[in-house]
């Protein structure tokens, strides 16, 4: 038995590489970028009109404020968004102008319709004061031609899809997924929509599984095999051809039918190591061989959820090239637990004066799948204390 400490070193120390590929930007959400964004052209890649209103010359605004003219300008024409720059030929003029076209020649503040009075072609600014400059929105002010916008390994989210379309990455290089098969074992287990005998159950664990991955975008395949050894053995050895990954649930632990160790042993995954010092979900097993990591979670669903957020999950993230944010929370309430293990106890989150804590529902073991539904997280408490106090602050994995 190791502790989660080492099984996660070990877990992080043989992560995998899913190689790049090139998709449609519009499908990326969720994806690992794999290489870096630049801006093909300075953000904004001309001086922006910020205000629709009218353009002017600063320094013939300034010159008439000083010698007490009026503040009246011939309209020279319109500047609309989406139209060549055009030029203010006379100065003493202006140029009506719209948000988000290009500043008209020879102008260099623009004055908002509210503050300007418009008859007979005519505009009267009705303000005496304004910026050299003002709601222009300036070339280059957000980022220049070649500047990164987005570095490689970023999680694509709806703020890089809008840096993707703008500019023009119609087609983006992301992690490849790895291509995972899901497997649930035992003879008790009957489909979603059988109705089971008295001795049997509805599988559930593959679905969590999916789901689980579903978060991380991993599309994935299932399939189930009965508590048989030769049809395991058989399945699984062309699994471990087809596949990146191996999820499994179920037939890790001492029982008369939990031939997953021992089928896995002959079909040549190497063990990594099978049981971790933790509650629940303690008899995980994990191996490899060259090309498939192989990860046998406990059937007890309970022990299945964690374990997949616990190992799976920062596994996953590592081979992508995603940093590992530990988060915490505050444990609400005291906790006792006296076994020599690493607790990962079921907790509902909480946000108190801004800060994250975690209340400890308990429910039934790790065979109450229900019980899931009334909790967020699991916190995670390590094996080499006994009494936790409230207050105090520890790791969680959160599945929200
Ligand atoms: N003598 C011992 N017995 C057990 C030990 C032990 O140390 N010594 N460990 C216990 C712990 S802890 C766990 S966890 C379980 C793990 O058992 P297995 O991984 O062998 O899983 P199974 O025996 O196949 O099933 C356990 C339990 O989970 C249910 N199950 C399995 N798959 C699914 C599924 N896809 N959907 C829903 N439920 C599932 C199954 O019906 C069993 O009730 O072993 C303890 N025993
Ligand atoms: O490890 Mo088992 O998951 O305690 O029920
Ligand atoms: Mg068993």
């Amino acid at each position: 038995m190791i502790s989660v400490e080492k099984a996660l070193q070990t877990v992080l120390n043989s992560t995998q590489n899913f190689g790049v590929e090139e998709i449609p930007f519009i499908k990326s959400f969720g994806r690992i970028l794999k290489e870096e964004i630049t801006a093909d052209r300075d953000f904004p890649p001309f001086n922006r009109v910020s205000m629709d209103g009218i353009a002017v010359d600063f320094n013939e605004f300034s010159s008439r404020l000083r010698s007490n003219k009026q503040l009246s300008f011939n309209i020279e024409g319109i500047q609309a968004a989406g139209s060549k720059q055009i030029t203010l030929k006379n100065s003493e003029n202006c140029i009506e102008v719209m948000t988000g076209a290009v500043l008209p020649n020879n102008t260099n503040s623009v004055i908002r319709y509210e503050d300007v009075t418009i008859e007979n072609g005519v505009a009267t600014i009705n303000i005496d004061a304004i910026n050299d400059g003002q709601n222009i929105h300036i070339k280059g002010k957000d980022g220049a031609v070649g500047d990164i916008l987005i570095p490689q390994n970023t999680k694509i989210s709806a703020a890089e899809i809008g840096v993707l379309a703008t500019v023009g990455k119609s087609f983006v290089k992301v992690a490849k997924q790895p291509k995972v098969m899901i497997v649930s074992t035992g003879d008790e287990l009957v489909g979603v929509d059988e109705i089971p005998l008295e001795h049997q159950i509805r599988r559930s664990n593959v679905f969590t599984l999916v789901s689980l991955l579903e978060r991380l975008n991993i599309p994935s395949e299932t399939a189930h095999i009965t508590d048989d050894k030769q049809v395991l053995k058989s399945k699984i050895e062309s699994y471990l051809q087809e596949y990146d990954v191996l999820l499994f649930s179920g037939a890790v632990s001492k029982g008369k039918f939990d031939f997953l160790p021992e089928v896995l042993d002959e079909l040549g995954v190497e063990k990594l190591f099978h049981t971790v010092a933790q509650r629940p979900g303690k008899p995980f097993w994990m191996g490899t061989t060259k090309t498939c990591t192989v990860f046998a979670f406990p059937g007890n669903p309970i022990s299945t959820f964690v374990n997949c957020l616990a190992y799976f999950y920062p596994w996953y993230y590592k081979s992508v090239g995603l940093e590992l944010n530990e988060e915490t929370a505050i444990l609400g309430e005291d906790v006792t637990f006296k076994p020599n293990l690493t607790y990962f106890l079921q907790v509902k989150l909480e946000r108190e004066k801004g800060f994250l804590t975690a209340f400890p529902i308990l429910g039934n073991g790790s065979g109450d799948l229900a019980s899931l539904v009334k909790t967020d997280a699991f916190i995670q408490l390590p094996s080499d204390k006994i009494e936790f106090k409230k207050g105090e602050v520890y790791p969680i994995v959160s599945y929200r």
